[in-house]
């Protein structure tokens, strides 16, 4: 394996080295389930499937874990505003999540568990860090149990922070700390919140602070130690320092690599539920842009470099992709669409080197420039191949256009057949009309059939139907 990433915790792009031969091991945070999903967070999910994927075709088995925080104090403060049970909340949120990454062609993960269905295995972590002397209940009474960040020397190590120089943790009143900068593992019950959003524990009834369920749900699915834990680099600290923190004291060695993606942000501010300007996917649709442009999107920047949203420029990638996808077209027209070929040595080296993708794709958009010369020079040979290595890199990035995900599930493939016909039936009578000069009734076919979203193309060959706008 040649694959490079940057690694977060070293500040320096290394070498990725398995920790067991053929097995990679991935965690990605997901979402706390407040609101539905922006474009933000979808931007997330893409960029470790592109991951996954890279990691697949090298041939390794993945384990890739992605969470939902199901228990929070915003979901909290939403099921106050609505008068709503907070998991009907958080379950609604993730159905929409999980239709969005369908949407976005990603593949679904290996498990995806809830941070409710993880307060064993919370617990035990926390037991073991009290026993240690490495976290302690309030002095206050509140059934709070922190993390006693003095216990740990190496924290801040992550996110490159003295610990002198660190503000208070802010996730629970100072009253009962021993020190501000302490973070909550547990929180005890209060009485002006919802009586279903706590559990029983050895500090009385509570819930769990939020980072504490990554630790616990790493653990109970990739054991104490593995490959990958990723997340946007806003969770490098506090959620990332303080999960590695409780994790190591409790005697997990935890991740080898911290892999961070960019924010997407809008005017230079971070998209955000709470901020107010979060975008979604039927926004996305209401501008005409697909779902697989979204994911060319984000594939045509590097997964670490900021994506400063504008209209614009998604619009621009969607017609980016609209020449790729007409060249797979074309190309699968003439020579029949056949199989994925082999990658181009350029697009390997440029995802192995940190999952370069603007720079895979610029090999990509070469071939294309290659293969639409063929086509026009009727050189099926090359068409053939260029077509397959075409689809074979956008396969990588998930963003083929003949992938039966973005065709309709396979069958597409029958319906494609059936259109057909229906569509040669009506340019019959188009041609039939303009044979006995009759410019209206031509006109009629072609508008109806422009009104059911065909776009006809007339061509050398004879007439080319695509659906959708024309460009
Ligand atoms: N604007 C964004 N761009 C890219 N990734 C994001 C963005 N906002 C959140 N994420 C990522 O999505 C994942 C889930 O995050 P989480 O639910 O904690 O979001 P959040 O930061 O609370 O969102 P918000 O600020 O919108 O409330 C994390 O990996 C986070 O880094
Ligand atoms: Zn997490």
């Amino acid at each position: 394996m040649t694959l490079r990433l940057y690694d977060t915790a070293t500040r320096s792009v290394r070498d990725f080295v398995l920790r067991e031969a053929g097995k990679v091991g991935v965690y990605l945070c997901g979402l706390t389930l407040q609101a539905a999903p922006h474009i933000g967070h979808l931007r997330s999910g893409v960029n470790y499937d592109v991951l996954r994927r890279w990691l697949l075709a090298a041939g390794y088995e993945v384990t890739f874990i992605r969470n939902l925080t199901d228990i929070d104090d915003k979901i909290l403060v939403k099921a106050g505003e609505q008068g709503r049970p907070f998991w009907s909340i958080a379950y609604a949120n993730e159905l929409t999540l999980a239709e969005s990454y369908r949407a976005l062609n990603v593949l679904a993960p290996t498990y995806e568990p809830r941070a409710t269905g993880h307060i064993p295995e919370m617990h035990e972590l926390i037991t073991k860090l009290v026993a240690d002397g490495h976290a302690y209940p309030a002095t206050d009474g509140s059934g709070d149990v922190y993390f006693d960040v003095a216990s740990w020397p190496a924290y801040g190590s992550l996110s490159g922070q003295s610990p002198d120089a660190m503000q208070s943790a802010g996730d629970a009143p100072d009253r009962g700390k021993r020190d501000p900068r302490d973070f909550a593992l547990w929180k005890g019950a209060k009485p002006d919140e919802p009586a279903d959003a706590y559990w029983p524990s050895p500090w009385g009834l509570g819930r769990p602070g939020w980072h504490i369920e990554c630790s616990a749900m790493c653990w109970r699915y990739l054991g104490p130690e593995f490959d990958i834990h990723g997340g946007g680099l806003d969770l490098t600290f506090p959620h990332h320092e303080n999960e590695i923190a409780q994790s190591q004291a409790a005697g997990l060695p935890f991740a080898r690599y911290w892999v961070h993606h960019g924010l997407l942000s809008i005017g230079g501010a971070k998209m955000g539920k709470s901020a107010g300007n979060a975008l979604d996917l039927a926004y996305v649709d209401s501008l005409g842009v697909r779902p697989v442009e979204l994911r060319y999107y984000y594939a045509a920047a590097h997964y670490r470099s900021v994506i400063d949203y504008s209209e614009d420029s998604l619009r621009d990638a969607a017609t980016a992709y609209r020449r790729i996808e007409g060249f797979v077209q074309r190309a699968a027209e003439r020579v029949g669409a056949g199989q994925l070929g082999e990658l181009p040595s350029g697009f390997v080296a440029a995802m192995d080197d940190d999952l370069n993708t603007s720079a895979a794709l610029a090999v990509l958009q070469q071939q294309l420039r290659d293969g639409n010369t063929a086509l026009s020079t009727g050189d099926d040979v090359t068409v053939r191949t260029t077509l397959a290595a075409v689809r074979a890199m956008l396969d990588i990035l998930g963003i083929d256009p003949l992938d039966p995900a973005w065709t309709g599930g396979g069958r597409s493939d029958d319906l494609r057949a059936v259109v057909d016909s229906l569509i040669a039936l009506a340019l019959e009578q188009r041609a039939q009309a303009r044979g006995r000069k009759d410019w209206t009734a031509a006109d009629a076919v072609r508008d109806q059939l422009k009104l059911a979203g065909v776009v006809v193309e007339d061509t050398p060959q004879g007439p080319r139907w695509t659906i959708g706008e024309q460009d």
